[in-house]
């Protein structure tokens, strides 16, 4: 039997690995995430993140490694009544009526809040009796979010949650979302590239690219380990100095200026002598731009800081 009770990990990867006949769609994917945080999972087309969401969701073995959820491993059944799963496409049986359908979610949840899915139903404007299939996708995307909320589920799992909706219920839905996580303490994993949604939103980030963990923490700590420093380019190159003494993220020079997203790791490196008329300018980027970087740089080290990193079983 394992402990049912919920460690302070929502979720605990340990050297995930998931393979599609011959391309790997997740490597070496090892984190973990706090209980309670609102986390966004980002990355390019194809790295991976629905993939993972879906091993959470049980709906995808992986080819190795183990996945905990809760400190339950994600194959006990216990897993099925914590965690709520909102795909990408929203599944919905179209010949049900909406009332029909929040009935299923009664039936089937034993902790199901029937006032939440109606209210989230209702403030659409989404009639309880039309059928599924007559809606349009906005209001069947309201639909599942009423199923996936009235679970009252400890993690829930959204995979691009918001792509449908118009901008209203986009900004309804969104400070339900957290309001719920705030009062009840749900842990929210979604992933998005709506990249302001992510940071008005999230207070914790995963990122990957290429099936690879690229970056993961909490965003109070992931901004401050990154300094974005332009000035005049030396020799048509990024200064010698900063390169040296600081993990290159991204560099572009265009004309004369370079710029550059670095990670310090203490003092930024001093100007060069050698050049004391090649000042650079050193500022604190926003979230946005250290995603881009991030995204546009497969290559730079992965930056995984020490509260959500999963020491790998030997
Ligand atoms: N059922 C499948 N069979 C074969 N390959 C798959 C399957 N599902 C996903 N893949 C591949 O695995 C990789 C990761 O896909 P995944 O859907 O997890 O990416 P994603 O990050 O969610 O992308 P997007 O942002 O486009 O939704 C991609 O190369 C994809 O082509």
């Amino acid at each position: 039997m394992h402990d049912s009770t919920p460690g302070p990990w929502a979720i605990e990867a340990d050297n995930l690995w998931k393979r599609y006949r011959r391309r790997w769609a997740l490597q070496e994917c090892s984190f973990r995430l706090p209980a309670g945080r609102v986390c966004a999972m980002v990355g390019p087309n194809g790295a991976g993140k629905s993939t993972f969401l879906g091993i959470a969701a049980r709906l995808i073995q992986p080819s190795t490694g183990t996945l905990k959820l809760g400190g339950v491993p994600v194959d006990d059944p216990t897993v099925l009544t914590r965690v709520a799963y909102l795909a990408q496409d929203k599944p919905l049986y179209p010949r049900f009526t909406v009332a029909e359908t929040l009935r299923l979610g009664r039936e089937l949840n034993p902790r199901w809040d029937q006032a939440l899915a109606e209210r989230i139903v209702r403030s659409g404007d989404v009639p309880l009796a039309a059928r599924v299939g007559t809606l349009s996708g906005g209001q069947r995307t309201r639909v599942a979010f009423a199923l996936a909320f009235g679970k009252r589920p400890e993690l829930l799992l959204l995979d691009e949650p918001m792509s449908d909706l118009d901008p209203l219920a986009r900004d309804e839905l969104s400070g339900l979302l957290l309001a719920e996580a705030a009062e009840h303490g749900t842990t929210v994993l979604m992933s998005s590239h709506m990249l302001s949604e992510v940071e008005e939103m999230c207070d914790h980030l995963l990122v990957l690219a290429g099936g690879r963990l690229r970056m993961a923490g909490p965003t109070d700590a992931l901004v401050p380990a990154h300094t974005l420093v332009t000035g005049r380019a030396v020799d048509g190159r990024v200064p010698r100095e900063l390169a040296e003494r600081h993990t290159l993220v991204e560099s572009r020079v265009s004309g004369r200026q370079f710029s550059a997203m670095i990670r310090t790791d203490g003092p930024l490196a001093d100007r060069p002598e050698a050049a004391p008329d090649a000042p650079w300018d050193a500022m604190t980027p926003s979230l946005e731009e250290i995603l881009l970087a991030c995204m546009r740089s497969p290559d730079a080290p992965a930056l995984i800081v020490d509260e959500a990193r999963k020491e790998t079983a030997a």
